[in-house]
């Protein structure tokens, strides 16, 4: 079976720097993967590396069996991938709604797709609402939301363009151990509808209750790719990461 994503060879250097050193990675569709290492190990350069928002030096990125390595990030998104950013970038003077009406459009547009009218538009951006907890704060703007709100904005804009992968990039960070387990459930849901979910995140709770495999990064390298209960275990993680 080909995989959804397949990593090969991959390379980035920053100058002198080698923030990626050779990393193969493949991820099937329909798995939930978490990404994890210490901080400065390279998690978010190989997430840009695969979203296109940067250029990988060495090295091939192919999604669904196509090559990524030439195509822009938007292309990328257009293909299926989406990402919710750390720091949630919403369009701080439009509406909830208005917020999910762009990425509809785009999605629709990008893949060729049949014009929405403006009914559908309205309830494609309510169920997506509805779907992060969001449908009675339709009319507000970003700025009246809380944090785990504003995640879950972020969430919902990043599902909005109907992608096949979602990186999840520290989505939980300061938030209470219950909002934690709102977006871990989230993420499932979203995981049951048929999204790729990779999740790059510190908190381990959340790591290992969502993660069906976990990948290790320490300073630009892949060091253990498994099954969490043995990656946790494995004594170079424990040195590496965990016992830091
Ligand atoms: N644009 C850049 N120019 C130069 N160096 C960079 C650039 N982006 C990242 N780096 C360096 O590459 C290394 C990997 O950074 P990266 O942000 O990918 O780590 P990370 O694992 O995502 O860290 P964190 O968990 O703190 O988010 C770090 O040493 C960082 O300083």
């Amino acid at each position: 079976m080909t995989a959804l994503l397949e990593i090969a060879g991959l390379g980035k250097r920053f100058g002198g720097f080698t923030a990626l050193q050779d990393i193969d990675l493949e991820v099937q569709e329909g798995e939930r993967l978490g990404l994890i290492g210490p901080n400065g190990s390279g998690k978010s350069t190989l997430v840009n590396c695969i979203c296109g928002t940067l250029r990988h030096d060495m090295g091939q990125v192919r999604f669904g069996g196509k090559a990524l390595d030439r195509l822009t990030a938007h292309e990328r998104t257009r293909s299926g991938l989406a990402r919710s950013f750390q720091l949630p970038r919403p369009f701080t003077t439009l509406s909830l709604a208005e917020n999910l009406r762009i990425p509809i459009l785009y999605a629709v547009n990008a893949r060729g797709g049949q014009a929405l009218t403006g009914t559908e538009i309205e309830a494609r951006c309510l169920d997506l609402l509805a779907e992060v907890g969001l449908a009675e704060k339709a009319d507000r703007l970003p700025r009246d939301l809380t944090q785990i709100e504003m995640r879950k904005l972020e969430l919902a804009r990043a599902m909005a363009a109907q992608p096949k992968l979602l990186f999840a990039d520290e989505v939980m960070a300061g938030l209470s151990h219950t909002e934690v387990d709102e977006i871990i459930a989230l993420l499932f849901r979203l995981n049951r509808q048929g999204v790729t979910v990779i999740m790059i995140e510190h908190i381990m709770r959340a790591v290992m209750e969502l993660s069906q495999r976990l990948v290790v990064l320490v300073a630009g390298r892949k060091i253990a790719d498994g099954a969490p209960k043995d990656v946790v275990r494995n004594a170079e993680v424990v040195r590496a990461y965990l016992g830091e």
